[in-house]
């Protein structure tokens, strides 16, 4: 193929009545070859409309490609037909969850960079498109695709505003390209800026040495906590990452108490600087609340009298909000109250659950950081990456479990920590990023025989084995079950209807010592539960109407904390396997056995799960509540009448309930079955993972982690096929960016 471009395009014609449609004066499926699509836009388009007629592509990214194409032929520079497919395709990978299109891989291996065809086909026309892109790519090269995109006017390297930019082999739609260029400029302006902590010798560092020694006993050989908290207060950019429980909320407690008393202490000057202005933020409001209940008691714990610096308890922040309130979030704008012209007011910021961060919000916090801030991540990087594009703490954590710290940082680390780092954690080529990240190692949570630690472990690394299967089937360990043991359901339909009836019950039968044998710090743990469990406790409260409403909110209380006892989650939204299907099964079991009065529309005890963010009613994507008939208008004889309204947690750390009218809740769907992803951020102190019985590409390793560690002290799991679950682990989510290269040059 030339990569000159043809003058009289024949899709220039079709523009000036816009772009065929399907069935609309299209090629013929039979013209539609390669070669013909290839060389001719507007048989590129048709074929377009059918990848998009058959659910391959988005109607959106059909769209941006024929934008384009329109924006071009008006600009009297018609488009090369391979830039219309290349402009749709980066769309539908920023739809996937990827920042940009690189198309080494696209060539390469097409059917995985794209997930096209997809597993589940023909779509909606029930139709088969006549080409898939690994037909087109197939005559493609690299260098062919380089030199039309550098010779397109619709590309540039950045320095131009085209509505594609071109990075090495990387193809972005502009906007990420420009979040990415944010977020790696904030990253390395932080990481290049000087601190007197990170000079060895200076007072404040002396301080700061102090400051761990009260908060860090020093029993152990290496202690990762302590080494996080240093390394995250010598820099203005640090990441600290860690598995369940391995005390990351501990660790940055500790830390902003260090950085607190280094504030407060004499510098060379011999006068304190003012006290540091932190906040703590979360992506949702699910995980904002979790990170509120922890960090009070790990506040409350820090030992103020014996720390530099005049520390008072007023001094560590112990309220947490979302991302999006803290930014300013404006109803109907993508734009935020805080950005470079209206700076955020704080010294030190901290983020928990950093991995549900998208590029888009993360380009957002650097943009509202005032330049001195200090930025600190938290998070796990192997759970699974945003919902939205990008997968900033897993680029960010790629070398975290091997150190690569330099001897510089080595030296530091001693003479401040006063420990020796191990020599497997030293990298005499370690970059600037690697400094300034942080992996904790130890998991307090789960101990050396908790199964839902081992499997976790062993999903992670991929060392899933069968003698590990067995010790879950056999019910070797005290918290884990698969449900279906060693029984053999080879009916898909008995083995749902066994979930709807695990869903009610929570199968505690089915752990070994029925549940019962299971200790926390010296105390009986209850044994799992499932739905019936907050049911019963709407059904039977001896509230009336004429009780006060704290006395309905103390109930909506009990019940919000009794539903978070347990969670169906499931790795698909459709079929009977996903959410969709089993909601439906579960709600028909409860009702079968009186618990809910019915199974579809509003009913007392329906949970709800919000599913987008309501500005107006102060309701985040993720929020969760449960509906209960409570007292609110009056009859004519001025009696309390019960109507349905649904109570969620208060968003503002009170403890409250806000209570809201079924019809004011634009965008739920019923959550006795919840999707992995939906699940972020959210723990339950007994979680069900429901793999269906056939692969997707959807379920991966980092999904089975994320499900399995959301699991507090109970894990079950059902499969459909018992191969299903080695085989997700096998398959890895990878998400193309350029953010770790752009950070390597730091
Ligand atoms: N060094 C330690 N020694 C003993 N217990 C610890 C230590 N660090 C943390 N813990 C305990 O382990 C538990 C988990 O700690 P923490 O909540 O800080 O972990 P996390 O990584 O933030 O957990 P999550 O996965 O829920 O985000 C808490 O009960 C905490 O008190």
């Amino acid at each position: 193929m030339s990569t000159k471009k043809p003058s009289d395009l024949q899709y220039t014609l079709e523009l000036e009545a816009g772009y065929p449609e399907r069935g609309d004066a299209e090629p013929q499926n039979d013209l539609l070859t390669p070669q013909a699509v290839l060389g001719d836009a507007a048989a590129m388009m048709t074929l377009l409309a059918q990848w998009r007629d058959s659910d391959w592509l988005r109607a959106l990214d059909v769209e941006f490609a024929r934008f384009l194409g329109q924006l071009s032929h008006e600009q009297a520079q018609p488009l090369e037909p391979v830039l219309i497919l290349l402009s749709a395709l980066v769309s539908h990978q920023v739809g996937r969850g990827h920042v940009c299109l690189d198309l080494d891989a696209l060539l390469s291996d097409p059917r995985n960079t794209l997930a096209l065809p997809p597993e589940e086909s023909p779509g909606r026309s029930g139709v088969e498109p006549s080409l898939t892109p690994a037909d087109l790519t197939d005559r493609l090269s690299l260098d062919q695709l380089l030199s039309l995109t550098s010779e397109a006017h619709i590309v540039s390297e950045g320095s131009l505003t085209t509505p594609l930019i071109m990075a090495g082999s990387r193809l972005y739609l502009r906007r990420f390209w420009r979040y990415e260029q944010q977020i790696a400029a904030g990253i390395l302006a932080r990481l290049s800026a000087d601190s007197e902590l990170a000079h060895a010798d200076t007072k404040a560092t002396r301080t700061l040495s102090a400051a761990l020694s009260v908060l860090f006993s020093n029993t152990q050989a290496v202690d990762y906590q302590k080494l996080a908290c240093a390394l995250a207060a010598r820099n203005r950019f640090s990441v600290i990452t860690g598995g369940p429980g391995t005390g990351k909320t501990t660790t940055v407690v500790k830390l902003l108490a260090a950085l607190q008393s280094v504030a407060g202490s004499a510098g060379e000057d011999g006068k304190p600087s003012r006290k540091l202005r932190i906040r703590l933020a979360a992506p949702t409001g699910k995980a904002a609340a979790r990170l509120n209940e922890s960090i009070g008691g790990a506040v409350s714990r820090l030992p103020f009298e014996q720390l530099p610096g005049e520390l008072s308890q007023h001094d560590i922040p112990t309220q947490v909000t979302t991302l999006h309130r803290l930014l300013g979030s404006r109803p109907d704008s993508r734009r935020f109250r805080h950005n470079r012209d209206n700076p955020l007011l704080l010294d030190i910021l901290v983020i928990d659950e950093a991995s549900m961060v998208d590029v888009d919000l993360m380009a957002s916090v650097f943009e509202a950081l005032p330049d001195h801030a200090q930025l600190i991540l938290l998070g796990d990087k192997d759970q699974l990456a945003s919902v939205d594009a990008g997968a900033v703490l897993g680029e960010l954590c790629q070398r975290a479990s091997r150190g690569h710290y330099t001897q510089h940082t080595a030296r530091w680390l001693e003479q401040v920590t006063g420990t020796t780092l191990p020599d497997t954690l030293l990298d005499p080529q370690g970059q600037t990023l690697d400094q300034a990240v942080a992996m904790l190692r130890k998991s307090y949570r789960f101990g050396a025989h908790s199964g839902i630690g081992t499997l976790a472990e062993a999903v992670n690394t991929n060392t899933l084995d069968e003698p590990l299967l067995t010790a879950c089937r056999d019910q070797q360990f005290d918290d884990v079950s698969w449900v279906h043991g060693r029984s053999n359901h080879s009916e898909p339909e008995a083995l749902l209807e066994l979930i709807a009836r695990h869903a009610l019950s929570g199968s505690p039968e089915t752990f070994a010592k029925g549940g019962q044998g299971r200790q926390l710090n010296d105390h009986d743990l209850p044994p799992p539960v499932g739905y019936r469990h907050y049911l019963s406790r709407i059904n039977e409260h001896q509230l009336d109407s004429a009780s006060p409403r704290a006395d309905w909110d103390g109930l909506a209380l009990d019940v919000l904390e009794a539903f978070s006892d347990f969670q169906v989650l499931c790795a698909l939204r459709q079929g009977p396997w996903g959410v969709e299907g089993l909601n439906d099964r579960i709600a028909r079991e409860l009702l079968a056995h009186n618990l809910i009065p019915r199974a579809e529309g509003w009913y007392a005890g329906r949970p709800v799960l919000i599913t987008g963010n309501d500005y107006n009613l102060g309701l985040m994507n993720g929020d969760i509540g449960i509906t209960l008939a409570v007292p609110w208008d009056q009859d004519e004889q001025g009696n309390a009448k019960l109507a349905l309204r649904v109570a969620f947690p208060a968003s503002d750390g009170s403890g409250g309930i806000r209570w809201i009218s079924p019809s004011r809740l634009q965008q739920l769907e019923t959550v006795y079955a919840m999707t992995v992803h939906k699940s972020q951020g959210s723990e339950f102190t007994h979680t069900c993972l429901v793999l269906p019985d056939r692969l997707s590409p959807v379920m991966t390793r980092e999904l089975v982690y994320t499900g399995i560690t959301r699991a507090r002290h109970w894990f079950s799991l059902v499969t459909g096929d018992a191969g299903v679950f080695r085989d997700s682990v096998r398959q890895r989510v990878v998400r193309a960016s350029g953010l770790a290269q752009l950070l390597s040059k730091g």
